[in-house]
């Protein structure tokens, strides 16, 4: 169960090619471009946010990394920050945590590498979220291109290993401004004790107020993406409808 009464908002940062970019569904080459990730990353926090996700999507589909980009954002932010995107071994698990986030985000590695992930669920803990990416109740994973097993399968798992949070998106919904996948949600939270962090298909402060129903449930937070760079409602607007 979340330690909050109160929905925790984090507006998205997706980072491809140096640029803050948002995707429909996740499909490389679905961007549209929204400038610099700093800019847009200290403009959520001028707005008052209290977290960034931010992703490295060209780390996640294969096609190179914008490693230091994201620790010099990271860096620069006063917020606390959720780093994803391309953490997959030591290599890639010890630079992210350098950058000074507050917590990694393990999508792909929970599904290929899941000893290793469950090494580092026992070393860091609550600063090991994992990524649980799905169509229907099939994981995604590489970008969300390959299939990777059961979506309850891998949380019985990962609850025996102890972690901590979930960050939990419908890929069909992500970037499509259709709502939230609230029956996902609610599965999910009855299938574990775990925080639960939702993403994917926010499209309006209702969407926002449905979500928030879930906080007793289990449902601690919110990532918000296209909704916010479309402009349909202002960060100032969505802290003000879950405050
Ligand atoms: O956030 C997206 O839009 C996104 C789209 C396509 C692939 C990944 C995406 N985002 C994040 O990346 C991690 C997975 O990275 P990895 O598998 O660990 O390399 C995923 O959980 C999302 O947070």
């Amino acid at each position: 169960m979340s330690a909050t009464d109160k929905l925790v908002l984090l507006p998205a940062v997706d980072v491809r090619d140096g640029q803050a970019v948002r995707l429909v569904k996740g499909a490389s080459g679905s961007e549209t471009s929204y400038g610099e990730p700093l800019a847009a990353a200290l403009a959520w926090q001028s707005a008052g946010a209290e977290w960034i996700h931010l992703v490295d999507l060209d780390a996640a589909f294969g096609t190179g990394d914008n490693r230091a980009l994201l620790a010099e954002v990271t860096g620069r932010l006063d917020v606390r920050v959720e780093l994803s995107g391309g953490i997959r071994d030591d290599d890639s698990l010890r630079a992210a945590l350098a950058t000074g986030c507050a917590r990694v985000n393990l999508g792909t590695a929970a599904l290929e590498a899941p000893e290793w992930v469950a090494k580092a669920i026992a070393e860091y803990g609550d600063r090991i979220a994992v990524g649980l990416d799905v169509v229907g109740t099939t994981l995604r994973g590489r970008g969300w291109t390959s299939e990777g097993g059961d979506l309850y399968e891998a949380l019985a798992r990962l609850d025996a290993e102890g972690c901590a949070r979930y960050v939990v998106t419908d890929v069909d919904k992500d970037g499509t401004l259709t709502g939230p996948n609230l029956e996902l949600l609610r599965n999910v939270c009855a299938a574990t004790d775990r925080a639960v962090v939702a993403s994917g298909g926010v499209s309006s402060l209702q969407d926002l107020r449905d979500i928030a129903t879930l906080v007793g449930s289990g449902v601690e937070g919110a990532i918000v993406g296209k909704a916010l760079y479309a402009q349909a409602f202002t960060l100032e607007e969505a802290l003000a409808t879950v405050s």
